[in-house]
């Protein structure tokens, strides 16, 4: 850490050149933090070198030049003060085990991953703590399409941690005046928000192709935040963190947003093509399809009531006609609106 103008100035390293993990290391750079992105690709690095852009995740947006593109993965990690995981979930425990030799002993390490890991349905921040118990560990999770964040259009976004100091230090190194970050404790909650509302972003974006009115809308969000808030908080989230920007906000921008990649899964699919159609299309990652398998299976083993849940996974992986399931869901059993309110939460 270096002292400049009065704020410190760190040493940032972000593993993930793609789309978020290089629009979080470019606001890092603005905010005059030292910065290394890691990444796997030549082209790409060689690219943010020469041009200032990464072309293939973040065309048309200039990157800071205190962001420096690394393709070593121990340089960009020995020396950081902070490291931000941003690979998606099935190559998050690889590259974090392989970067934990080379970590300095005071380095944090924060998520940025929304999903969850297979078979063990860990969530990353277990995983940071399983493979670097020594270090301080947070998630950063929220309302955060990438590509409005490199267009520096205002957003926010949530720190959670166990630790106060992380969390604050947090949000000194990123808000600037287009990012402001809030902080959460609840590690849990943030982290399940942000990995769950992937699948209901699917959902939307499917009704979206099939003519969805705007109640429709109001009703699959909103019954969106309830069924995932039921799943969450029996695992042990904070049911408050599901009224904040980690949950209802980011439930909002992921199920209106066309520049979400899970909703777009779930427009294309609502358009006729098959599930391996819609991901080819894309051609980036959308966590929503694995979250999707892993939360099914867990809500079915714990016996939670999910039937959008259900549902999806009805149509994606059973080959179940949308109009019978979309019938099903308005037959259920009568419910009560806000049920924590029932349970005395
Ligand atoms: N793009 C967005 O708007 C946001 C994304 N996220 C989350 O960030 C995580 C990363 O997503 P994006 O950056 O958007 O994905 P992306 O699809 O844009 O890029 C993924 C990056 O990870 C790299 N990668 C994949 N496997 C790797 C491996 N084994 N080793 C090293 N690098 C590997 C790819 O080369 C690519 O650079 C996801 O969990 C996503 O949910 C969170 C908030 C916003
Ligand atoms: O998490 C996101 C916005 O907060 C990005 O969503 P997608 O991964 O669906 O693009």
């Amino acid at each position: 850490m270096s002292e400049s103008s009065g704020n410190p100035s760190y040493q940032v390293t972000v593993l993930g050149g793609g789309s978020f993990g290089t629009a979080i290391a470019n606001i890092a750079a603005m905010n005059n933090h030292n910065v290394t992105l890691w990444m796997r690709s030549e082209k790409q690095a060689e690219d943010i070198r020469q041009n200032r852009e990464n072309a293939r995740y973040l065309p048309g947006y200039q990157l800071h030049k205190n962001l420096t593109p690394s393709l070593d993965l121990k340089s960009a990690v020995s020396g950081a003060d902070y490291v931000f995981v941003a690979v998606p979930s099935k190559a998050f425990r690889a590259v974090v085990e392989e970067s934990v030799p080379y970590l300095a002993d005071h380095a944090r390490l924060i998520s940025l991953t929304k999903g969850i890991e297979p078979h063990s349905f860990k969530l990353m921040s277990q995983i940071l703590q399983e493979a670097a118990p020594t270090h301080e560990i947070g998630v950063i999770s929220g309302p955060n399409l990438a590509k409005e964040i490199a267009e520096n259009q205002i957003s926010a976004t949530v720190v959670a941690s166990y630790s106060q100091a992380l969390r604050q230090s947090i949000q000194e190194m990123l808000s600037c005046g287009s990012f402001r970050v809030y902080g959460n404790p609840d590690i849990y909650g943030v982290e399940m928000a942000g990995a769950i509302k992937n699948i209901y972003a699917i959902v939307s974006g499917l009704a979206t192709a099939l003519g969805m009115a705007d109640n429709t809308r109001a009703a699959i969000i909103t019954r969106s935040l309830a069924e995932m808030s039921r799943f969450a908080v029996r695992l042990g989230a904070n049911p408050m963190t599901f009224l904040g920007l980690a949950g209802v906000g980011d439930l909002i921008v992921t199920c209106s947003s066309k520049l979400s990649r899970n909703y777009r899964v779930g427009y294309y699919i609502g358009e006729g093509l098959t599930l391996k159609q819609a991901i080819k299309k894309i051609g980036e990652t959308a966590e929503g399809i694995n979250t999707l398998r892993m939360v099914h299976d867990k809500a079915a083993e714990l016996g939670i009531y999910m039937p959008l849940v259900k549902g999806l996974f009805s149509i994606i992986y059973e080959d179940m006609p949308i109009e019978a399931i979309a019938s099903k869901l308005m037959s259920g059993d009568l419910a009560q609106d806000v049920e924590f309110m029932s349970a005395g939460i």
